[in-house]
């Protein structure tokens, strides 16, 4: 059978033949027509319609009058005008997040519908601490999520339980020398005992917590991303041969002193910062923080002002060390807070020193600490309170 054959036959079966039966051509046109027949018959075009009206007031009118834009963010007075630097939306409304960690990565796209960016995601190591704490308040009066990791070993959790009701923040009983992983945008890595009877109780771990926990903490923040500011401490200087310390200073410092563990532990955790920056890109900023006072410092704390304003309460005498001459500078918490932020937000890794310029002879301090102190006993016992 030759292949003309095979084509012959083929044609043959496809002929139409005057009696056989001819389906009716499709109308491609029904399907369209039928559906929309349908809707207009069963009302289902309303509910329809009505079910879109819904979704678009739900995804897009409802976030942005979420309540937590106002109910947490009343900055207080004090705190306005940083409110207009370091955030770029001011009071009520929540902060802008930066172009680092995970917002940098998705910079230039498009945010999915229903997964828009509300506030920062921020680690504080050591929030349940004096500094820690006041830190936290902040940050979330800010808007941002904050989620603590605190050992209490001199932290508490009285500092914060305050925003334990708070969806936007977590606790998270956690020692920094164990490895952790979180995913966010800024770490604040202040954990780490800073009174020197806390730092010099068990030397070996606060070395530790110097070295391992910083590298930890550095691991974490190159592995998501994350910016990273390392509370540092005036105590890099160790017994200065130059008065005020600038940061360009390198400091005069005994390595084989009951102090080491903590400065030289903090000069390791500047190196290991820096070399993750240079060496990985990770983003870092370095405070060195000098003398703080405020709320929510232990009276039991053994730095020189909780001691003298204890002993100034107790009515004993005042343990002024050496021949008092030694100076330092007070600053307060809330300023402290206010430079860490700026620091954190701003394009200068540091290290930048965070205190008070005036400096203070430790004689001149406990004057200072007792005249206060007796006028408002006086009053005190004057009003009849
Ligand atoms: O009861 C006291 C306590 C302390 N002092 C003296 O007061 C001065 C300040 O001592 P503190 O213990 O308050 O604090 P230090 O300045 O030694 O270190 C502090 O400084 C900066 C921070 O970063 C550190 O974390 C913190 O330890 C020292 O000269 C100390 O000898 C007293 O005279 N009487």
């Amino acid at each position: 059978m030759g292949s003309s054959e095979l084509i012959f036959r083929g044609h043959d079966e496809t002929q139409p033949t005057p009696d056989a039966y001819s389906p009716k051509p499709a109308k491609p046109w029904l399907f369209v027509i039928r559906p929309v027949r349908y809707l207009l018959r069963e009302k289902r075009l309303v509910f329809f319609l009505v079910g879109m009206a819904i979704a678009t007031v739900f995804f897009t009118i409802l976030p942005s009058s979420s309540p937590h834009a106002h109910k947490y963010d009343p900055l207080p007075d004090s705190f306005s005008h940083i409110s207009h630097e370091l955030t770029t939306p001011v009071r009520y409304k929540y902060y802008e997040p930066l172009q680092v960690g995970f917002q940098s990565a998705n910079s230039g796209g498009k945010i999915p519908l229903g997964l828009k960016r509300k506030g920062l995601r921020i680690v504080v190591t050591g929030g349940a601490g004096f500094v820690g704490s006041h830190l936290v308040d902040r940050l979330i009066a800010r808007g941002d999520s904050v989620i603590v990791v605190d050992n209490f070993f001199t932290g508490r959790k009285e500092n914060v339980m305050h925003h334990f009701k708070n969806p936007r923040f977590e606790l998270i009983r956690h020692d920094v020398v164990e490895p952790l992983l979180l995913e966010v945008d800024q770490i604040y890595h202040l954990a780490c005992p800073a009174s020197p009877v806390h730092y010099k109780h068990n030397p070996v771990k606060t070395i530790k917590t110097n070295v391992v926990g910083t590298l930890n903490m550095l691991g974490l923040a190159k592995r998501v991303g994350a910016r990273f500011l390392l509370t540092s401490t005036s105590e890099v200087y160790g017994d200065p041969l130059q008065h005020p310390q600038v940061e360009t200073y390198w400091g005069n410092v005994n390595p084989i002193g009951v102090r080491s563990c903590y400065d030289e532990g903090k000069r390791t955790a500047e190196t290991l910062a820096m070399d993750y920056h240079r060496g990985a890109g990770v983003e870092v900023r370095i405070a060195r923080i000098f003398n703080t006072y405020g709320p929510r410092m232990c009276i039991d704390d053994g730095r020189v002002v909780s001691n003298f304003v204890a002993q100034a309460l107790r009515k004993e005498p005042m343990t002024v060390y050496g021949d008092g001459k030694q100076t330092r500078s007070f600053q307060f918490v809330s300023d402290l807070v206010e430079g860490l932020m700026r620091l954190m937000e701003g394009e200068h890794v540091g290290p930048f020193n965070l205190g008070n310029p005036g400096e203070f002879t430790m004689l001149e301090l406990a004057q200072v600490s007792v005249f206060p102190l007796m006028i408002s006993l006086l009053l005190v016992q004057v009003s009849g309170l």
